[in-house]
């Protein structure tokens, strides 16, 4: 099974305007490009003779013991994509063993999201990733509702103070979610009415000290997700993050940043192992998370993929895509002589040209 041909179904079942949101970015799209040809860079330089049966390819990641090295991203409005929404998606990753990373942006409450999770597997992990709400009170009232549902991490957005200009919704006119649809975690949220895409404010007054309020109120690990520069990866340590997840949210903030794997060695680099890094954006295949487990990052994100996999088949799209990125990342790591995760390392990665 090609990932493309379920990408090419979902153009052909999607309403143009909503493919447009998914598979969009900033200004000229230049990040999304970047984020896939970044891995195009890179080759995987195998050891041999390494001598093992069995494989395994788990992931310890906060909240989430023995997970799949692929996690699914947070990505908003699974329902205006498929009639199953974020219920689907959520019976797929556990299904499959990924941590599914539900949104602030979703169309299902998080308790519903965590529900059909653990219909699948009562021991799934469901993580919340939280846009912090410029009003304090209704951010503290989103952790509860997802501390209450269940979440076992907060992935906390940290690039978007304001919102990206995603070119191809400007020119559709995409601003508002149709008739029927609302953004369900908003729902009573002081000073948020569901119903509009502009109704998840941002908030440009974001700050470390809101991390440690954070950090402060709630037993859940913390993850920051959108970190690029390693300075702040030391911070986000500091300030006691439970892992970092190097991002540039699949292009659509800035589109004059770097790619997020060209980001990865050097955060990896900063948090020297003290917490969990992860990496998000651009992953296509299995030989894609070698490269960026090879480069530091513990588990890896999709976003699009998994949109995709909905759209065009549902859950068992989902499910489709999940399983055979990890098929496919597991054959891989047999060809790099690797048995587990750890046994991909930065000097098994090389340029592709030569380095001499
Ligand atoms: C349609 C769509 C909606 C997204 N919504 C959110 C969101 O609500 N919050 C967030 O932190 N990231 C969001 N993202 C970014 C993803 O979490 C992730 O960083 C990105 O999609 C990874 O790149 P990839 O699509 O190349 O895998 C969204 C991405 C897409 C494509
Ligand atoms: C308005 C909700 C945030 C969606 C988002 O983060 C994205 O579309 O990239």
């Amino acid at each position: 099974m090609n990932l493309r041909d379920l990408h090419e179904k979902a153009r052909r079942s999607l309403d143009p305007v909503h493919y447009d949101y998914v598979a969009g970015g900033a200004g000229e799209e230049r990040v999304v490009a970047d984020n896939e040809r970044a891995f195009d860079r890179y080759a995987l330089l195998p050891r041999v003779l390494c001598g093992g049966e069995r494989r395994d390819t788990a992931a310890d990641l906060p909240g989430a013991p023995g997970a799949s090295p692929v996690f699914v991203a947070p990505t908003a409005f699974h329902r205006l994509l498929h009639p199953g929404g974020e219920p689907a998606t959520a019976r797929a990753a556990a299904a499959e063993g990924a941590v599914l990373v539900t949104g602030t942006a979703s169309t299902t409450p998080v308790a519903e999201v965590v529900a059909a999770a653990r219909s699948r597997d009562r021991e799934a992990a469901v993580w919340f990733q939280l846009t912090a709400h410029p009003r304090r009170e209704a951010t503290r009232a989103l952790v509860r509702r997802a501390e209450d549902a269940g979440c076992t991490a907060l992935v906390v957005t940290v690039d978007s103070p304001v919102f990206g200009r995603h070119t191809r919704d400007l020119r559709n006119g995409f601003t508002d979610l149709p008739p029927g649809h609302a953004a369900e975690n908003m729902r009573d949220l002081p000073g948020a009415p569901p119903g509009a895409l502009t109704d998840i404010p941002m908030s440009p007054a974001v700050s470390w000290a809101d991390v440690d309020d954070l950090v402060r109120r709630t037993a859940l690990p913390v993850l920051l997700k959108g970190i690029l520069h390693p300075a702040d990866a030391r911070l986000a340590v500091e300030h006691g993050a439970a892992g970092v997840l190097v991002s540039n949210h699949g292009g659509r903030q800035s589109d004059a940043v770097p790619a997020a794997l060209d980001c990865l060695p050097a955060v990896a680099d900063a948090v020297a192992g003290r917490v969990p890094v992860l990496l998000d954006g651009g992953v296509r295949r299995g030989s894609d998370v070698a490269v960026a487990l090879a480069l530091g990052a513990r588990a890896v994100g999709v976003g699009r993929p998994a949109v995709w996999g909905l759209a065009a088949e549902g859950e068992a799209g989902v499910r489709r895509v999940l399983a055979a990125l990890r098929d496919e990342y597991d054959h891989t790591l047999a060809l790099c002589g690797g048995r587990r995760n750890s046994d991909l390392t930065r000097d098994m990665v090389v340029r592709k040209g030569g380095t001499w």
